[in-house]
């Protein structure tokens, strides 16, 4: 595998330098008409941004963890850094999966492949303060990488003047007219379906998801929705991964599939919803409603089980934290910390292939729930609630789990959102719920938030099961923009 590639793509050489004042958000504007990726973590405060592509890398069938594992070896295996002086400036690949191992892509995906990822040819990373410009290109098979680094550095130069200019102004947006191809009538026929074979001991539970179908007079403004998205939902992951100029894939995702750096592995389980508060104390006393649902806790709780099951033969040590609250502005989940130390490190992808779907976006048992949402959801998912993300040279990676997300094309946009049917769910309310979770990539699109939930910006409040004082917190961090509590 490893040679064919190779002599295909030659050698890739890395050079990085600084890149002062141009943040990811300006690189994505300057890139408008290339193909982009960008990458934000809710919690470490590094972004990314890519521009072009050097290497792309493709797969499709239930092989395409293991393909794309096999390819980003090859590709990183004899690189050439020009430059070590910033870690995180050293080239990654971004990309993503689709749900289904079937998947084949049609109308809204036509350009999204089974697995896809790409090494941008120019890539900025933003580190706490300071920004970075790495230029990734492919030598020549046979060529010395150290006899181009002196051309290399003239172009990433002049690359980081050109950056520096202003960036092209962002169009005027344009309303969106909406629609909802699913009835209410089929999807509450569908969650009866389901209640009926869990009922009779088929399935313990199944995410089922909707569409929302977004039309505008002028392309989608992917630049406006991605700022509009970090200042009201900072407590996510945002990504952008638009292989071509107007086919996009982006999104802002609170639930991290897992990150894997060496031997530690980091994972969440995220299941279980309800509303905020339009006060702080009705926004309190939903947040222990939910702790206190038994129906939520149940469908949290195969999340959990489910997740510490996949990982305990990859780990030697994995530890299940106490459930809390994470609150975004649209919505509350249960939350559950996981993380581990793995017995053999080999990088984010088997990771990611071992837990991809976790029973948070298919079910259990998880064999029969993929079979029941191909059966009942009338669209495919594409890359909805698939992992998202990056790898890096080791083949070390941070990937999201891509909810609150849409796929566009030029002037249309397909939103999805899905909601845990269990024994004891309620169409009606697992259809409300869908409609919260569209909410974020709505007002995204520019669509105004009706229900006046402005000013509720992303919070986490400490609790578990047994001691709830962590909820008095919020009283003192409240409402006031802190991206999280903890
Ligand atoms: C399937 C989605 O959310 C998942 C993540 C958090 C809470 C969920 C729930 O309560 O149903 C879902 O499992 C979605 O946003 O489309």
């Amino acid at each position: 595998m490893t040679k064919p590639f190779q002599q295909h793509y030659g050698r890739l050489i890395s050079l990085s330098m600084p890149c002062p004042g141009v943040s990811p958000a300006d690189l994505l504007r300057h890139a408008r008409g290339q193909p982009r990726s960008f990458w934000e973590s809710a919690r470490d405060g590094v972004a990314f941004a890519g521009m072009g592509i050097a290497v792309e890398l493709m797969a499709w069938g239930a092989n395409r963890f293991v393909e794309i594992e096999q390819q980003a070896r090859a590709l990183f295996e004899n690189a050439v850094m020009l430059d070590e002086r910033e870690p995180l400036a050293a080239p990654r690949l971004f990309g993503g999966f689709a749900f289904h191992n079937d998947f084949v892509p049609d109308l809204a995906w036509a350009d999204f492949p089974p697995a896809h990822f790409v090494l941008p040819h120019y890539q900025l990373v933003r580190v706490r303060d300071s920004f970075w410009l790495t230029l990734n290109v492919h030598a020549p098979p046979g060529e010395d990488p150290r006899a181009l680094a002196p051309d290399l550095r003239e172009a990433l130069l002049a690359q980081v003047d050109a950056l520096q200019s202003e960036p092209p102004p962002l169009p005027p947006r344009s309303s969106a007219r909406l629609a909802y191809p699913m009835p209410f009538e089929q999807w509450a026929r569908s969650v009866e379906r389901i209640v009926r074979q869990i009922n009779v001991g088929e399935l313990k539970k199944v995410v089922l998801a909707r569409i929302a179908e977004a039309s505008f007079d002028a392309p989608v403004d992917v630049d406006s929705a991605l700022a509009c998205l970090a200042q009201r939902y900072p407590d996510t992951y945002r990504f952008l991964f638009e292989p071509r100029p107007g086919r996009a894939f982006f999104g802002a995702t609170p639930e991290l599939l897992a990150q894997v750096n060496g031997d530690r592995v980091t994972t969440m389980a995220l299941a279980g919803s309800i509303r905020r508060g339009a006060t702080p104390d009705e926004d309190e006393r939903l947040a222990l409603a939910l702790l206190d649902s038994a129906k939520d806790r149940h469908e949290h709780q195969i999340v959990v089980d489910e997740v510490r099951n996949r990982l305990a033969s990859l780990t030697r040590r994995l530890d299940v934290g106490a459930t809390d609250v994470m609150r975004l502005s649209n919505i509350q989940h249960l939350h559950t910390p996981i993380s581990g130390v793995l017995r053999e490190p080999r990088g984010i992808l088997p990771i990611i292939a071992t837990l991809h779907p976790t029973p948070a976006l298919g079910g259990e048992p998880r064999a029969a729930a993929m079979r029941l949402i191909a059966e009942l959801e009338p669209a495919p998912r594409g890359w909805y609630a698939a992992p998202v993300g990056w790898i890096d040279r080791r083949l070390d990676g941070q990937f999201g789990v891509a909810i609150r997300s849409a796929v566009v094309q030029a002037t249309r946009a397909w939103l999805y959102a899905g909601a845990g049917i269990v024994a004891a769910s309620d169409p009606q309310r697992e259809w409300d719920e869908t409609n919260l979770k569209f909410r974020p990539m709505l007002e995204g699109l520019g669509h105004t938030d009706r229900h006046g939930l402005g000013h509720l910006v992303g919070t986490r409040i400490a609790t578990d099961t047994t001691d709830r004082h962590g909820l008095g917190h919020t009283d003192r961090h409240g409402y006031d923009g802190s991206p999280q509590i903890k």
